[in-house]
């Protein structure tokens, strides 16, 4: 994909006809360090890659002679309408972006009529983006070995109106990625992480060797947690639990069996490179699940026929990473509300030309793999 940008000098967001165009934008918008951190891959970035290989290799099996005069792209997750099943993941430090930062991702969200995860790692405290998210959000947890603090943080989620907590499973340590280390990522001293850290502990990090982020956020997590513990995270919130980073059948139906919905997710290829793609590990997920949760996707999604195969082949919902940071850096909120526009329309377009009117008429058969 060539991003292909002629940037008007009116208005380069409604000139953006995809979404390798707003990433053009988005990433003109930022420096080395902020550019860094959003791209990279872990290691050789194999996984990175393969996110989006496997969606192009997947070929569509469109049925025509359907009357597509009204397609609607609407669906629910967890009974939260969404204008479409595209929401937006969470990730660390929009900051790094837009002086608007999360404030501006979660007041697209509600524009849009989808629904912002956010992370534990915001930059803007919990309160703040539950007030302008108006119930259009999920709390993504990083379970800390402070588990005071853990607690706290999931008592401040729910009160801000977080509809689902977002356990990651994949990281209980970071991913090594190696732009990173080599340039020794920081947070910028006017940002810091007020969920979980006060800005003069994350100066006290230690940055002579590496990634200042990879540093503090080993001293932070909890690496001993295992399926035993879950029962202990469920007695901590009423919130649905959905685990993010699962890509076993193996593990989707221990997530299952633990009553837990199930987010498969390589955390965009940032944490264990050559492990497989989201979209390939999906099938075996679905079918050992076999209806008892919801699942759904992230990794690599940047088209609308990317959404209608993981919808088709069973995910309840797509979420996006990157893209959703690239539109933030391009524009803050309207830069969002435009990745998530140019996407549903890509994805109504595409039921469309599948001869799909409604998103429960998106089944299997529609994709050869
Ligand atoms: C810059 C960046 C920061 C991220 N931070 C978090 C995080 O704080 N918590 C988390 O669970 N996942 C995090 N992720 C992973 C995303 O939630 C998601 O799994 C991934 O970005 C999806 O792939 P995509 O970028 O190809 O859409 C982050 C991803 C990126 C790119
Ligand atoms: C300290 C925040 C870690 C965020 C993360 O998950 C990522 O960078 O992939």
């Amino acid at each position: 994909m060539t991003p292909d940008v002629q940037a008007s000098p009116n208005d380069p967001l409604r000139d953006a006809v995809n979404l390798a165009d707003l990433e053009a934008l988005g990433r003109a918008a930022l420096d080395r360090n902020a550019l860094e951190y959003y791209a990279s891959g872990a290691n050789d970035e194999n996984t990175l890659r393969e996110n989006r290989a496997a969606f192009t290799r997947a070929r569509l099996r469109p049925r025509v002679l359907v009357d597509v005069s009204g397609v609607d792209t609407g669906t629910s997750v967890l009974g939260l309408r969404l204008s479409s099943p595209i929401g937006i993941a969470p990730s660390a430090f929009h900051g790094l972006a837009h002086p608007d930062a999360e404030r501006a991702t979660a007041r697209a969200a509600l524009a849009g009529g989808s629904v912002m995860t956010l992370s534990t790692f915001s930059n803007t405290p919990i309160e703040t983006v539950g007030a302008d998210a108006q119930g259009r959000f999920w709390f993504q947890l990083y379970l800390l070995r402070d588990r005071d603090l853990s607690r706290s943080i999931l008592d401040r989620a729910h009160a801000a109106g977080a509809r689902a907590l977002v356990f990651t499973v994949d990281a209980p340590f970071l991913g090594r990625r190696e732009a990173n280390e080599r340039h020794r990522f920081a947070l910028p001293a006017h940002l810091s992480a007020p969920n979980v850290a006060s800005r003069a502990e994350l100066a006290q990090v230690e940055t002579d060797s590496g990634s200042q982020l990879a540093n503090y956020f080993q001293n932070l997590v909890d690496k001993t947690f295992t399926w035993h513990d879950l029962d202990w995270l469920r007695g901590q919130t009423p919130l649905p639990i959905i685990l993010k980073g699962v890509l076993t059948a193996e593990d989707a139906v221990l997530a299952a069996e633990h009553g837990c919905h199930v987010w498969v997710s390589n955390h965009g290829g940032r944490q264990l490179d050559t492990a497989i793609s989201s979209f390939e590990a999906l099938p075996e997920i679905v079918d050992a699940v076999a209806g008892r949760c919801e699942i759904y996707l992230d990794g690599g999604v940047t088209r609308g026929t990317d959404v209608l195969k993981a919808v088709a082949l069973g995910a309840r919902a797509v979420f996006l990473g990157r893209a959703a940071l690239w539109g933030l850096a391009a524009a803050g909120q309207p830069g969002v509300e435009r990745t998530l526009e140019l996407l549903q329309d890509e994805f109504r377009l595409a039921m469309a030309l599948c001869g799909a009117a409604r998103v429960g008429d998106l089944t299997p058969a529609l994709v050869r793999l």
